[in-house]
C-alpha cells in the first residue's frame, strides 16, 4: 500500500513566508491532516483542496500553529459538508483541547463538546494504531516546552515525524538502529538556542549516516540564508509530495 506525505506548510510558529508546519498523509484511500494550525485553511486552499478532502486530523500538541485552524475545520465540516471528521489525539490532550482551546469558539446550541463536531479517537502513547489501510501510527511523547505535552509520530514503523521536539539524539539512534526507521522529518530552528525546538547546529552534530535520513521542517523565514549549510539534510518544500512507501 502506497504512503505519501505532503507538507501544506513548513514554517515555524512565527514564519510569514511559509504556512504553519502541517502535513497531509496520503494512502490510496485516505487523507490524514497532521496538525491544523492557524494557516491550514488558507494553505489547503492554495493547494486546491478543502476540508472536505480530509478524512481525519491528528494533533501533535496544543500550540496555535498546530491547532489554530480546528475551529474552522469543525464548523465547515458540520455546517457545509455535513459530516464529522475523525480527530486523533493523545488521550491526555483531549480535555485540554476542548477546555483550553476550542470551547470558547465552538460552544453554541448543539455543540457542547468535541464529540459534537469530531469523531474523537483518543490514542494512548506507545501503542500502534491502524488509522486506515496502510497507515499505522504510534505516538511517542517527546520534550518540547516544560508544562506542554507534545507527541512525535512513528508511521508504519519506518517514518519518524518529530513534530515540535527538543534535540533527542538517543531517540533518533534508537529509532534508526533498533526500530528500522529510514526517513525522518525533523523540526529545525535555524537561529538561537534550542530551548523549544531542535536547532540546525544540533542536527549537524549527528553522524552523517543519520543526517542522510533527515529532512528539515518547521523552519523560519531566514531559510534562504542557510541554503547549502544544512549538510546532507534538505529542507522539505511546501507542497512537495514525498513517497514514504511505494
Ligand atoms: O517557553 C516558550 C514558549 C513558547 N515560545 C515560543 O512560542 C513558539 C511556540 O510555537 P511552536 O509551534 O512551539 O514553535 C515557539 O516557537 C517559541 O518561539 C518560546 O520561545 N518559549
Ligand atoms: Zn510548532
Ligand atoms: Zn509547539
Amino acid at each position: 500500500m502506497k504512503l505519501k506525505i505532503q507538507m501544506i506548510g513548513t514554517g515555524s510558529a512565527f514564519a510569514k513566508h511559509y504556512f504553519n508546519n502541517n502535513a497531509l498523509l496520503y494512502t490510496e484511500q485516505s487523507t490524514l491532516l497532521i496538525d491544523c494550525g492557524i494557516t491550514a485553511p488558507m494553505a489547503l486552499h492554495k493547494l486546491g483542496k478543502s476540508f472536505a478532502d480530509i478524512d481525519g486530523v491528528l494533533i501533535t500538541h496544543i500550540h496555535a500553529d498546530h491547532v489554530g485552524g480546528l475551529e474552522e475545520f469543525a464548523f465547515q465540516m458540520k455546517f457545509i459538508h455535513g459530516r464529522k471528521p475523525k480527530l486523533y489525539i493523545a488521550s491526555p490532550l483531549v480535555q485540554p483541547l476542548w477546555n483550553n482551546t476550542l470551547q470558547g469558539g465552538l460552544t453554541q446550541e448543539g455543540i457542547s463538546c468535541l464529540e459534537d463536531v469530531f469523531e474523537v479517537h483518543a490514542l494512548e502513547p506507545n501503542h500502534t494504531y491502524s488509522l486506515a489501510a496502510g497507515m499505522e501510527i504510534q505516538l511517542i511523547e517527546t520534550p518540547h516546552i516544560a508544562g506542554k505535552r507534545s507527541f512525535s509520530l512513528l508511521v508504519n514503523h519506518s517514518f519518524f515525524y518529530s513534530a515540535d521536539m527538543r534535540f533527542q539524539p538517543d531517540l533518533l539512534h534508537t529509532l534508526i538502529e533498533q526500530q528500522g526507521v529510514t526517513l525522518i522529518f525533523h523540526d529545525c530552528q535555524l537561529t538561537g538556542k534550542g530551548e523549544v525546538h531542535t536547532t540546525l547546529a544540533e542536527l549537524l552534530t549527528l553522524p552523517d549516516w543519520i543526517q542522510r535520513k533527515i529532512y528539515l521542517m518547521h523552519y523560519g523565514d531566514e531559510r534562504s540564508q542557510y541554503e547549502g549549510h544544512t549538510g546532507p539534510m534538505p529542507f522539505v518544500e511546501q507542497h512537495e509530495i514525498i513517497t514514504i512507501r511505494e
